[in-house]
């Protein structure tokens, strides 16, 4: 019976998840970095550094991590000779710098020791950028005034220039650190190190996770010359060629067949970004959009013709080449929520639920837009309330502020996932995750204001468990093959939420919110 093993390189953990034929989790270990590897003194997983703005991870904490977990599931009893395939994931935008020379280390690893003993010195940058890292303002203006502006930017490798992404993370220890640079022989992403571990040789960038560096031309699915070249000398060699994010990079290291007992057959698909391969594991298809509910919330969706924007971030597809996913964030997300909880709703979930059972869809015509603090999508903060005439007021009815907080917030992410390419089709499915997924009344708004039904599903393992899939998808067809059918069953999703028939202008939401921000 064959096996399928999900590796997730996330920001606090390194997570090993094994499936069966079908698909279904059967086992799971995981090497948390901050209380099972103390001697890195990682926080969250993290260094944030004195300036508070340079965030970085050891690079050979992950490695070691990866050791650890292999040595977890193999003290569980777990048989790596039916393991038939693997694929995984890392954080997104961080990267690692491997020094001159390293391959050869690489490829001749000593099965009778670690791998982190061996491959330490093999970092030019011992401490790799993360994508919470927000110091490269300076790269940023420069790799938009290169390219034109950050439409351009964004029309070509489908996001304006964010600090965390790759490129400009690049261009800072090129211009700050130029011998480090000078003496790096290959840039992976998290994603792509991770599977040059278990390959033994340098990993490509797959398609889905290289869209978030502000270097990949998505449409060409080629690195853009014009960012490249914008950021570092010689970068194009480092990087080596993008790959389909199916692809079938090779057969797995012998270091790991002789130390763990993997199958040698056992074939490596390419690695992702944490996003795309909870889209993955999401099952998500044409025409569905994820909406987690979480302490800020995240969209994610479908989408076959991208409107690249100055807001959110477009990806290739990590299951169809042909087609992209976006990534749109929402910083006020639960904390607001349960604000107006506690000033609305004396504190209280059930009485948060009977104002929305209270007041009725579009709330008479009152819209609130609420950014605690500094929103992301769009670059706005403060509190807007407007009446029907769209007449600015200073307040609602208790019940009322309640159904405005959030018929404005699923208000924002219809209005912004629309101007991304996302269209509303009578196929549409909004897959609702996170805490506020809990809150049938919330999910019933949700429901309405999206027009589509709304379906709960448990996404806490979605990133490991996409890399399961994949890995299946990429031993039995890759592209040849649609994702959906190497699925046995139905998706556990729960119908939780049928949109009453209304109509919100969700346009007029997109003039108001226009009016607020400067
Ligand atoms: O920066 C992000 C996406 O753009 C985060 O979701 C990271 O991928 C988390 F690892």
């Amino acid at each position: 019976m064959a096996t399928y093993l999900g590796f997730d390189f996330s920001t606090q953990q390194v997570k090993i998840l094994a499936t069966n034929e079908s698909l279904e989790p059967i086992k799971e270990v995981n090497v948390h970095f901050d209380s099972e590897l103390p001697q890195y003194k990682t926080k969250g997983g993290v260094h944030i550094q004195d300036d508070n703005l340079t965030v970085t991870a050891p690079t050979e904490m992950w490695v070691e991590a990866l050791d650890l977990a292999l040595k977890k599931l193999k003290d569980d009893g777990f048989d790596f000779q039916s393991v038939a395939a693997i694929s995984g994931t890392g954080q997104q935008h961080g990267s690692v710098y491997w020094l001159n020379g390293a391959s050869e280390t690489l490829c001749n690893l000593n099965p009778n020791n670690n791998m982190h003993e061996q491959l330490g010195n093999c970092f030019s940058v011992k401490n790799s950028p993360i994508w919470m890292d927000s110091s490269t303002k300076e790269e940023c203006s420069y790799l938009e005034q290169k390219v034109g502006g950050g439409q351009n930017l964004s029309s070509i490798t489908g996001s304006r220039a964010y600090e965390r992404f790759t490129g400009n993370q690049i261009r800072k220890i090129f211009t700050k650190q130029r011998d480090l640079y000078d003496k790096t022989e290959r840039i992976s992403l998290v994603s792509s190190f991770a599977a040059s571990l278990l390959l033994g040789k340098y990993a490509n960038i797959d398609y889905s996770d290289g869209s978030g560096m502000n270097l990949l031309d998505i449409k060409k699915k080629l690195w853009s010359f014009q960012c490249t070249a914008a950021v570092a000398d010689g970068l194009h060699k480092k990087l080596g060629e993008p790959v389909s994010s199916s692809t079938v990079l090779g057969g797995i290291s012998d270091y790991f067949v002789k130390r763990y007992g993997f199958n040698p057959s056992c074939k490596v698909i390419a690695f992702t970004g944490d996003n795309p391969a909870s889209l993955a594991g999401c099952r998500l298809q044409r025409g569905d959009i994820v909406v987690s509910l979480g302490t800020s919330d995240t969209l994610m969706l479908w989408l076959d013709e991208p409107k690249p924007a100055l807001e959110g971030h477009i990806f290739v597809n990590p299951v169809d080449d042909n087609a992209y996913m976006a990534l749109l964030c929402f910083k006020n997300g639960s904390l607001t929520r349960e604000r107006f909880r506690d000033k609305y709703a004396q504190g209280s979930w059930e009485k948060f639920s009977e104002a929305l059972k209270a007041t009725s869809p579009r709330n008479n015509g009152n819209i609130g837009i609420y950014f605690d603090v500094q929103e992301i999508t769009p670059d706005a903060v403060g509190h807007f309330r407007f009446n029907a005439k769209d007449e600015k007021v200073e307040a609602f009815s208790d019940v009322e502020e309640i159904r405005s907080l959030v018929e404005g917030q699923f208000l924002a992410k219809r209005y912004h996932a629309e101007r991304l390419g996302y269209k509303l089709a009578s196929n549409s499915r909004v897959l609702a995750t996170g805490g506020a997924s809990k809150n049938p009344e919330i999910l019933q708004v949700l429901s309405d204001v999206f027009q589509a039904p709304v379906y709960i599903l448990d996404t806490s393992n979605s990133a490991c468990l996409g890399c399961a899939y994949r890995a299946k998808h990429g031993l039995k067809g890759g592209q040849s093959l649609q994702f959906s059918k190497i699925f046995d069953q139905a998706p556990n999703y729960k119908l939780a939420a049928s949109p009453i028939d209304v109509t919100y202008d969700v346009e007029r939401y997109g003039r108001l919110q226009a009016s607020i921000c400067k």
